[in-house]
């Protein structure tokens, strides 16, 4: 466990971190989030205890890390993956850390292997791209066998394959009961990665909670198509939701971004489309614009191509009432804003977020 308390740094007049308080918890894994210049790195070194803070205190284990007598055994951490020695060997570096910390020599091999650096063990590091430098940096951390962990960043440099070998090795780290704490900027891996996540801005604590409830409290919407939309609408909204038409604006908003555009959503936006949309759907809703739409009412048909985009409401409830009612259901999709919207919302100075372009829904079953 790592536990941070009442924290403040100072770097002269800089506040790099200001009464910062939070707990990471064995058994997860917990994302470290924040803006550049939020206080992610200042935390870290605190907690290795390479900074002394102005006020609080950073305890691993209930120990401040400079205390302890064999720190390696009790947290393995990643700061920063090229301060290593670059004519030193993969090996000898390792076997200089497992040295100096008291531990056993067979550690080298079994970490060199379990990162997939065993075939280059005996090169120079200096040779070695930023991919394979993150990775001996992470087999340094796991040479103790510590049952905390804490990396800056340890995605950087790191390809597809090498962002998803970080990803397994780390849910499996927390499955076998031990501390992860990674602080990331690539915050669709994070949400991929991270089963908690703790958000800093300007040094202070922005939000300390779970991944799931984060896209819960940044649900936008489920979307709904029915057989009857009109009829489950007006159930809908008798029983306190919000109810608005689908329309093709929405329905593009909500639409996940082109590949290689950053901010994957953090569940499905949008459904394959049925073979009646694929074929071009209901010329007399397609390709309308909202107030057109509006203005002519939408129609039964085009309301159920289309859907119903219900707030107020989560997906059981909404299938409880229609099963109730005997409608059929063709889609139920909870759509969230994605991790990256919701860090930007979070992190945001000002709460109007005055940049979100208006409401393109209409109100149907009233
Ligand atoms: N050694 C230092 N001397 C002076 N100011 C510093 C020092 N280290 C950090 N700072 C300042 O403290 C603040 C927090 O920096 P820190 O590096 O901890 O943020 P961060 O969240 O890790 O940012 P990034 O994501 O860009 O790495 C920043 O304003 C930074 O300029």
């Amino acid at each position: 466990m790592i536990e941070v308390r009442g924290l403040t740094m100072r770097y002269g007049r800089t506040l790099a971190v200001d009464d910062l308080t939070f707990t990471v918890k064995p058994g997860l894994v917990t994302g470290f989030l924040g803006p550049n210049g939020a206080g992610k790195s200042t935390t870290m070194r605190v907690v290795l205890g390479l900074e002394v803070p102005a006020a609080g205190e950073a305890l691993v284990d209930g120990r401040a890390y400079a205390s302890l007598r064999r720190p390696m055994l009790t947290m393995g951490a990643l700061l920063d993956a090229g301060a290593v020695h670059g004519g030193r060997t993969a090996r000898a570096h390792l076997g200089c850390l497992a040295r100096s910390n008291g531990i056993d020599l067979r550690r080298v091999a079994a970490v060199l292997d379990q990162v997939g650096l065993a075939d280059v063990a005996d090169r120079r590091i200096g040779g070695f791209s930023l991919g394979m430098k993150q990775r001996l940096g992470i087999a340094a951390a796991l040479l103790g066998d510590p049952a905390v962990l804490m990396f800056d960043e340890p995605l950087n440099g790191l390809d597809p394959e090498g962002i998803r070998w970080i990803r397994e090795l780390l849910r499996s780290l927390a499955a076998e009961g031990r501390t992860v704490l990674l602080s990331s900027h690539l915050m669709n891996e994070l949400a991929i990665t991270a089963d908690h996540v703790v958000v800093i801005g300007r040094g202070r604590l922005i939000a300390d909670t779970t991944m799931e409830a984060l896209a819960a409290r940044f649900q936008r919407d489920v979307l709904v198509r029915a057989a009857h939309p009109e009829r489950l609408a007006q159930i809908l909204r008798a029983h306190g939701a919000t109810v608005a038409a689908e329309t093709a604006a929405t329905a593009e908003r909500a639409a996940p971004p082109p590949p290689g555009t950053p901010g994957t959503p953090g569940t499905p936006r949008s459904a394959p489309p049925t073979p009646e949309t694929a074929a071009g759907g209901d010329p007399s809703v397609q390709g309308l614009s909202e107030q057109e739409l509006s203005a002519q009412g939408l129609s039964e048909r085009g309301l159920s191509l289309h859907g119903l985009s219900v707030r107020g409401m989560d997906a059981a409830g909404i299938g409880e009432l229609a099963l109730r009612a005997g409608i059929a259901l063709r889609e139920l999709t909870p759509r969230s804003a994605s991790l990256e919207e919701a860090f930007m919302e979070l992190t945001e100075d000002s709460v109007e977020y005055g940049a979100r372009p208006a409401a393109a829904v209409t109100e149907v079953g009233r």
